[in-house]
């Protein structure tokens, strides 16, 4: 089937390439003519792990291309993906919508009626409930020949290709019969694989990904919370966690403690909702997602604490070695970097700092020019006070703590991650702290 895709970041630049790998003819669009260039050329403007070579391989066979014109995706296809941004509002924490608007109303307005079928909208960003009603009874005013579905979208950077081939869940939420069907006949190749193909109305749909992101959150939160109960009474948040983890009605995924949650999804995503409950008169029924985001945020400045009381109660003329930028490993996506916002909040306290990342550098550098970058894991930890391990890329855990113990000026290290070997750095002469973990100190 011909389709386009409206934005081509994380989520989009992965879809398009996903639905031209599984056979559909597709057409990739963005107002930034330098990432259109960039992918038409098949390469993928920001790492992702088996991106570049599925790019290259579909833009090869002719099945994915890229514009910067919307109305040339209004002639191509009658099936648009809508995968631009929603970002956080700065005061309300509200989703900003102006993209998605954009996106639909210049869709509508630019149709120019290709056969009789309406032309169909499929929502994939994340937005407030209520969003595609909103939409459809807007464009019911300008376009009656557009129906809209949402179909949110679940995939995980640093695994967004096999999240998107391999899905554990497609929520399809239409108002049509036609528009069911139009998104059963594109994601068949995967339901015949074992994808569940679950339909729904477009407000459940909304739904299901706020609630899931909010779960997941919560899972995170609680985790932490029970980290900082450890720290108070000498229990281990690690044994703690695998034991709660085993049994299959909590389950272990999403209980990993240390640093806690970033990115661009997870804490604007919590906050939205909240606006969003609150307009409804609804606050207080989701009132608990203020408290996930309140000691969320709190693991960054324990974290910042324990690194303070291991350089002896203050980081002033202090060398650190950050590990990690990305807010989480196989990615270079700095937004809402849990990683970063540590390292500069140690800056602000006096220290001086060096980061440290695979893959996150320059994103990094371009968001916080204050900060020191290092390109390997000795110059970065070269005579440091203390060594933060904030970002658990593969990499770290693989490090030898003997050989690193020659570069730092005072052998000692944040697992704030919980992935390096205690005993393995211990041996090697290291004090290791991590939060949750009192016994270790
Ligand atoms: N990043 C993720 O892992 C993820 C996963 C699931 C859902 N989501 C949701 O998907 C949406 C997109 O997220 P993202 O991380 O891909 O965002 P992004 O910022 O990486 O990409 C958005 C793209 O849309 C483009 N754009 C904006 N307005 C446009 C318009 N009118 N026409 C064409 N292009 C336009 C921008 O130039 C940009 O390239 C958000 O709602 C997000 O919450 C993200
Ligand atoms: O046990 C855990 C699991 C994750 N994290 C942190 O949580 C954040 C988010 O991780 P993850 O959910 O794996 O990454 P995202 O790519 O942000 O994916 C989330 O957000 C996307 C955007 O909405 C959704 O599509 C995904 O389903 C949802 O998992 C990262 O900072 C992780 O370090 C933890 O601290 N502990």
């Amino acid at each position: 089937m011909r389709l386009t895709v409206i934005g081509t970041g994380y989520v989009g630049a992965v879809h398009a390439a996903c639905m031209a790998d599984i056979g559909h003819e597709v057409l990739g669009v963005d107002l930034d003519p330098e990432r259109i260039a960039a992918l038409a050329a098949g390469r993928p403007p920001f790492f992702e792990p088996g991106l570049a070579a599925m790019l290259q391989r579909t833009v090869d066979t002719g099945r994915l291309r890229f514009t910067t014109s919307l109305d040339e995706a209004a002639r191509f296809a009658d099936t648009h993906f809508v995968c631009v941004g929603t970002p956080q509002l700065p005061d309300s924490g509200a989703a900003d919508l102006r993209h998605v608007e954009a996106a639909v109303d210049g869709l509508a307005a630019q149709r120019t009626g290709r056969g009789d079928e309406p032309a169909l909208v499929v929502g994939k960003s994340t937005v407030p409930v209520g969003t595609a009603d909103r939409l459809a009874r807007r464009l019911r005013v300008t376009a009656g020949h557009v129906d809209i579905a949402w179909n949110p979208e679940f995939l995980r950077e640093g695994c967004a290709v096999q999240d998107t081939l391999r899905p554990e869940r497609i929520v399809a939420g239409v108002r049509t019969a036609h528009a069911e069907a139009r998104l059963r006949e594109i994601y068949s190749p995967l339901t015949a694989a074992g994808a569940p193909f679950i339909v729904t109305d477009t407000a459940t749909a909304e739904l299901v990904k706020l609630a899931s992101n909010s779960f997941l959150a919560t899972k995170i939160s609680f985790i932490n919370a029970m980290a900082e109960i450890c720290d108070a009474t000498g229990a281990d948040v690690l044994t703690l966690a695998g034991a709660m983890g085993a049994d299959p009605r909590i389950g272990s995924r999403f209980l990993a403690p240390g640093l806690g949650f970033g990115g661009s999804c997870l804490p604007k995503d919590i906050r939205a909702f909240t606006a969003r409950a609150e307009e409804l008169g609804l606050g207080e029924s989701v009132a608990f997602l203020r408290q996930v985001d309140e000691i969320n945020t709190r693991q960054r400045r324990r974290t910042v604490d324990l690194a303070e009381q291991v350089v002896g109660g203050s980081f002033t003329d202090r060398s650190v070695a950050v590990l990690g930028a990305a807010f989480k490993p196989r990615s270079d996506d700095v937004r809402d970097s849990p990683a970063l916002a540590v390292a500069e909040a140690v800056r602000r306290r006096g220290a001086q700092v060096r980061v440290h990342d695979p893959e996150a550098v320059d994103n990094a550098r371009a968001c916080h020019p204050a900060l020191q970058f290092a390109l390997d894991v000795n110059k970065a930890c070269e005579q440091a006070d203390v060594v933060l391990h904030l970002t658990e890329w593969p990499q770290y855990r693989d490090l030898d703590p003997a050989a690193l113990a020659t570069v730092v000026r005072t052998p000692a290290i944040v697992d704030a991650r919980h992935t390096l070997d205690p005993d393995a750095w211990r041996s090697a002469g290291w004090t290791l702290r991590a939060p949750g973990r009192p016994r270790l100190g």
